[in-house]
């Protein structure tokens, strides 16, 4: 079997007293595209520096493409092709000659492709980099960070700045491209409708530490909405792994992360509910700010009957 593309292992990293990363593990497959997913401030920037080997991590191990990035940063970035948040490109060139600029750092470049690439986002090739609107300074990132082939992408919100045709033709051609061409991708994001269109795979990074990472099918077989009586609580013990729990008049809501399991103590009680499948949107928000301490409009104690 094939090495990982990406593996982290029990990460950690402190800035001063400020600890951003702690016990942060994750695999990912080649040609696997991963979704990093996060509030501000989460650790996604961090998690994706420390395997650029932009930074060094404080403990633990990460390892990209084969190599160790604290080991040996300048490989990792000839061999991933990385777009980041904040875009520094030398004002003073014209796309055209940024490429060739380029080409000349890596023995991969594909010019064709950078070719098509700059057609695609209808970039003008001669304009000064100084003067392209903010999107089309992303677009530019993308080129540039495409155009050598890398077998492994990391792209740091990448559809920010992005108008909404663009992210939708960032997601449907240019992922399912890399997808096609068997690259890894783990990318960052806020938007969610989008990464659930093309993630295989998602991690939940809250306060940095992963909170849950799978398969995102696994992930929406896993979690669901349940909703039944109120009064029916006092029937059923708290499910495992409860990610939300809020009283909608004689209507208890839950979000569950081991649906089957629950559904299945629900119907040996023949209890009456209903089941409501959840976007990633509904699955994150109920993993970084679900409220699970019980009863929260209830003015009976927080905990459930045991059965
Ligand atoms: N060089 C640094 N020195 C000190 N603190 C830092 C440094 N880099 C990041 N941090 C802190 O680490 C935390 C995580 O930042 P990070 O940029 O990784 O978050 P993020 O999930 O990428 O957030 P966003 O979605 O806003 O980009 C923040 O509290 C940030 O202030």
């Amino acid at each position: 079997m094939s090495e990982p593309a990406i593996i982290l292992d029990k990460l950690a990293k402190t800035f001063g007293s400020n600890e951003v990363l702690s016990d942060v593990s994750l695999t990912i497959a080649p040609g696997q595209t991963f979704a990093l997913l996060g509030r501000n401030g989460a650790g996604k920037t961090t998690t994706i520096r420390i395997l650029l080997g932009l930074i060094g991590a404080t403990s633990g191990t990460a390892r990209i493409g084969g190599l160790d990035p604290a080991q040996r940063p300048l490989e990792v970035r000839g061999k991933v092709g990385y777009l980041g948040e904040d875009q520094t490109m030398y004002p003073w060139m014209t796309p055209i000659e940024l490429c060739r600029f380029l080409a000349s750092f890596y023995p991969t470049w594909d010019a064709a492709w950078a070719d098509q690439l700059l057609n695609r986002f209808e970039l003008p090739r001669h304009a000064r980099i100084g003067k392209l609107s903010k999107g089309q300074t992303v677009k530019l990132g993308l080129v540039a960070a495409l155009a050598h082939r890398p077998s492994i992408v990391i792209l740091d919100d990448p559809a920010m700045g992005l108008d909404p045709v663009a992210r939708k033709e960032f997601n449907r051609h240019l992922v399912e491209h890399l997808q096609a061409e068997g690259s890894t991708v783990l990318y960052s994001s806020h938007l969610l409708d989008e990464v659930e269109a093309v993630a295989d795979g998602i991690a939940i990074l809250d306060r940095g530490q992963i909170v849950r990472s799978a398969g995102t099918d696994r992930l929406r077989d896993d979690i669901k909405r349940i909703v039944l009586p109120w009064d029916a609580l006092a029937e059923i013990s708290r499910p495992e792994q409860l990610l939300d729990l809020r009283r909608h008049e004689d209507r208890a809501v839950f979000v569950v992360a081991d649906a089957s399991t629950y559904l299945g103590q629900l119907d040996a009680r023949q209890i009456e509910y209903d089941v409501v499948d959840l976007g990633l949107d509904e699955i994150f928000e109920a993993y970084v700010i679900g409220r699970t301490e019980g009863r929260p409009d209830a003015s009976t104690p927080a905990e459930p009957v045991s059965v």
